[in-house]
Order: structure tokens, then C-alpha cells, then sequence
């Protein structure tokens, strides 16, 4: 049966978005390979795929599948495109909630357009991140190149934030591979190398786990400012600027969740040919 997909994105994190909600999906790593080949298939960023809610409260599950066929427990900017979605067919409803296999995530549309998610807890004990050994989660003894001492950091997936004076001149090609890889990682971990630019603010680049360099990263930038306030770099909410634009996060003092606001967009939206998914894949 042919499947039709929404191509949507988040500062040009982009995602193919499947609704599975009354026809099950299942895709094998093979599949969401070339799905999101850029050349062989239709190409994003990670595959997002729609399931009936598993928990009470919640209005969607949302299942998250990275370029390399691996599964994560949280995806940021795809959770705003998701809450938008879901949101546009309850017919001016503008609170939802979320479900991923981290959690439950309330979200709000506003009337702008911008949608807030709230990404629960940061999660910053060493077996959470998940560390291969008892380390302290503020500053790990790992690196690579010119990168060393991230604070890391779980937002229902595992990110290691480097603090650099220059953002722009590491070269994340080279370490970002190489430190997602670390044996530190027992799950290889998404990373993140940030700069504060100004008090409020804060140039952040990403390389993620299963993907490699994006133009922007929810989870990411919720990491980034959990690590800036812990180092005591930033106050509790800051503006954190990536490639494809602008977030705001929030670390909420009264019960420790991390709030995300930023816009979301519709690109396209097609048919995947029957042959995507059953022929071999490269
Ligand atoms: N783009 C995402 C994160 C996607 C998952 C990540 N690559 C992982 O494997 O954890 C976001 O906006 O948070």
C-alpha cells in the first residue's frame, strides 16, 4: 500500500513524518536507511513515525528513527512538528501531550505559530546519561582534538556539550564522529560544541548520534543550556543560536524540566513509492 509522508522541519532539522496512527508501520534499520538517503530516498534528518498513544494523557506516540536506522528516545524539534500536527486536527486545541519511549511531553501551539515542548527532566546522574563508569556528569574526563571536559547531559537522550571559545572554528566533521564513538558512551551520544556569545545567548553546533552534522538540535539546545547554568555560564533561560536558527530553552527551577520554544514548518508532502521500502536497499 503506497504511504503517504509530511517532509516537515524545525530550523531545517527535517523530518520525514509517517502516520502509522491506523495503519501500523514498522521499518527495519534497512529501510529508514534509505528512506532518509538523501539521493536514494526521500532524505531527513530522522524519520519520525506516528503511533496510537501507549500511556493515558497522551494524544500521539511518536517513535524516532536516526538516518543510520537507530532508535532515540527524544527528538526535540520533531516533538514541535509533531505537537503542531496533532494539534492542527483537534480543531483549536492548542494543549497536547506527546509520548515518546523517554516519556510523556505536554506541549503548547501559540497563536504565533511557535510551539513550547516540555522535555521533562535533564537527567544528570551518570547512569542516566548513560557513562560507561561513575563519573561526574560536569565535566567528564573525555576528548578529542581541541575538544575536552564536556558537561553531559540526558534529555530522554544522551549529549555531551563541549564549551569552546569558538564555536565556529571547531572542526566537527573530524570530532564529532570520533567523540559520538567514545567508549565513554555505551550508547554513543549526540555532541554539542557551544560558545557564550553574550549574557542570554549562546552559539551552539551539534553533531548528532546516527546523523552527523545538523542545522539544529531541540534535545541539543536543551542540553547546551542545562550545561551552561550548571557551569554557571548562563542564566536559567537563554536564546541558543544554531545554524538554522534560533531557540529558547528554559530550565524550570521549581521541578527541573527543560522548556523548548522555537517554530516549526511544513515543507512538502508525497507518496512514497511502493518500491522504496521492498526493494534492496543500498
Ligand atoms: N534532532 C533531534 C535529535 C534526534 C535524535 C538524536 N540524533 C539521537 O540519536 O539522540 C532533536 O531535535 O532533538
Amino acid at each position: 500500500m503506497a504511504r503517504r509522508f509530511l517532509k516537515m522541519h524545525g530550523l531545517g532539522n527535517d523530518f520525514v513524518v509517517l502516520d502509522a496512527r491506523d495503519t501500523p508501520l514498522s521499518l527495519t534499520g534497512a529501510q529508514a536507511r534509505v528512506l532518509a538517503d538523501r539521493r536514494f530516498g526521500v532524505g531527513c534528518d530522522q524519520i519520525i513515525i506516528l503511533e496510537p498513544p501507549q500511556s493515558a494523557g497522551a494524544d500521539v506516540f511518536m517513535r524516532i528513527l536516526n538516518p543510520d536506522g537507530s532508535e532515540s528516545g527524544a527528538c526535540g524539534n520533531a516533538t514541535r512538528c509533531v505537537a503542531s500536527l496533532v494539534a492542527a486536527e483537534g480543531m483549536g486545541r492548542d494543549r497536547l501531550t506527546v509520548e515518546t519511549i523517554s516519556g510523556l511531553l505536554p506541549a503548547v501551539r501559540h497563536a504565533d505559530g511557535l510551539v513550547t515542548v516540555d522535555m521533562g527532566p535533564a537527567r544528570l546522574d551518570w547512569r542516566q546519561i548513560p557513562l560507561a563508569e561513575p563519573a561526574d556528569t560536569l565535566s567528564l574526563d573525555v576528548g578529542a582534538g581541541p575538544l575536552s571536559a564536556p558537561c553531559a547531559v540526558n534529555m530522554g537522550n544522551p549529549h555531551a556539550v563541549f564549551f569552546v571559545d569558538d564555536a565556529e572554528a571547531v572542526d566537527l566533521a573530524s570530532w564529532g564522529p570520533r567523540l559520538e564513538h567514545h567508549t565513554a558512551f555505551p550508547q554513543r551520544a549526540n555532541i554539542e560544541v557551544a560558545t557564550v556569545v553574550a549574557p542570554g545567548r549562546v552559539r551552539m553546533r551539534v553533531w548528532e548520534r546516527g546523523a552527523g552534522i545538523t542545522l539544529a538540535c531541540g534535545s541539543g539546545a536543551c542540553a547546551t543550556l542545562v550545561a551552561a547554568v550548571r557551569r554557571g555560564l548562563t542564566g536559567r533561560r537563554a536564546e541558543i543560536v544554531m545554524d538554522g536558527g534560533v531557540l529558547t530553552i528554559e530550565w524550570r527551577e521549581s521541578d527541573g524540566h527543560v522548556l523548548m520554544t522555537g517554530p516549526v514548518a511544513t515543507a512538502f508532502s508525497g507518496e512514497l513509492d511502493e518500491s522504496l521500502l521492498s526493494g534492496p536497499c543500498p
